[in-house]
């Protein structure tokens, strides 16, 4: 990053308030790959504090070790700084990024209280790096539609159209990311490994060729929802409600629990299907429709 005043507008930066979106990753067969941005989100407030104090201990451990890292990259001498959530859209462990919403914002607020020149691909690649996956890091930090190659050196991104509508159902269970990655086989047969890149191919093509025709065998995945959804007992009854109702795909969200269905269309019947079908299952959650971001990480406000 090339270095620049600490000032905005001629004053010094002091405080930022910084938004991020939720994503979802994976996407069915896009396993670390494939992943969007949504229309929920959490603002933190990030404020320097003055030479020679110390960063507060409560600093939650994800802060630090991003600021550690935003430090020695940017070659920026370190300061101490506060970090408040100011507000929470993103529930924590459910597979809607909660995490890389967290890393992106403490990486775009010390990038602006540092002074540094603004530059969002690098942050987003800083966030993937940290997060271990680049799929809900270059969604949160760009927005849209973005697939990547593994660790995030390279991607492509599209914005989403203002219609697209997911139908997500959050447990009220927490399931991390960390336990989630630990049931996954260490080698996958060369037939699924086949079936998925297929899959995960043509899917991506769709987005970047904008044909919103999109249909459920697309988001089908025999790589990690066989073995994380053994721990969701409601995933079969909740998934065939969805796609009765006419969704246009379903897939866990990130390393779940969330269930996520695509449905730009019958938007209505489908949020009621899933509802209906997780009661019948006696799982307790939220059925929330969702639209799309394509903003990213947005500075809302510096002080
Ligand atoms: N605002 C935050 N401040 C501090 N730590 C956070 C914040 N948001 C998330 N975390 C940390 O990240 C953990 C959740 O991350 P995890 O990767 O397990 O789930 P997720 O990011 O919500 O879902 P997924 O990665 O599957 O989309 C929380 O338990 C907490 O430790
Ligand atoms: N691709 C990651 C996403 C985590 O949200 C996984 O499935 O573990």
């Amino acid at each position: 990053m090339r270095e620049a005043k600490r000032k905005d507008w001629g004053r010094e930066v002091r405080s930022v308030w910084v938004r991020v979106p939720a994503s979802t990753a994976n996407l069915g067969p896009g396993f670390d790959t494939l992943g969007l941005g949504l229309a929920l989100y959490n603002v933190f407030r990030v404020e320097r504090n003055d030479p020679g104090s110390i960063s507060p201990p409560e600093l939650p451990p994800l802060v630090r070790q991003v600021a550690e890292l935003f430090f020695v990259q940017s070659q920026t001498e370190a300061f101490p700084f506060q970090w408040n959530c100011v507000q929470q859209e993103i529930p924590l462990a459910r597979g809607l990024g909660s995490s890389a919403a967290a890393r992106v914002a403490v990486l775009a607020a010390l990038v602006k209280l540092a002074g540094i020149a603004w530059n969002r691909e690098q942050l987003a690649r800083w966030a993937a790096q940290l997060e271990g996956h680049p799929d809900n890091a270059l969604p949160c930090a760009l927005g849209g539609f973005v697939a990547s190659t593994s660790g995030g050196a390279r991607f492509l991104r599209i914005p989403l159209p203002k219609h697209f509508r997911v139908v997500l159902f959050i447990p009220s269970q927490e399931l991390s990311t960390e336990s989630a990655r630990k049931v996954l086989p260490a080698a996958i047969p060369l037939t699924d490994a086949v079936s998925n890149l297929g899959r995960a191919v043509v899917l991506a093509g769709q987005f970047f060729g904008r044909k919103w025709q999109l249909s459920p065998d697309l988001f089908e995945d025999v790589w990690h929802q066989p073995v994380r959804t053994r721990l969701l007992p409601y995933w079969e009854a909740i998934k065939k409600a969805a796609l009765e109702a006419g969704a246009q795909g379903f897939w866990l969200s990130g390393s779940g629990p969330t269930l996520a269905a695509l449905a730009m269309r019958n938007t209505r019947r489908v949020k009621e299907a899933m509802a209906e079908a997780a009661s019948r299952q006696r799982v307790c959650g939220q059925v929330q429709v969702v639209g799309p971001d394509n903003s990213g990480v947005r500075i809302l406000r510096v002080a």
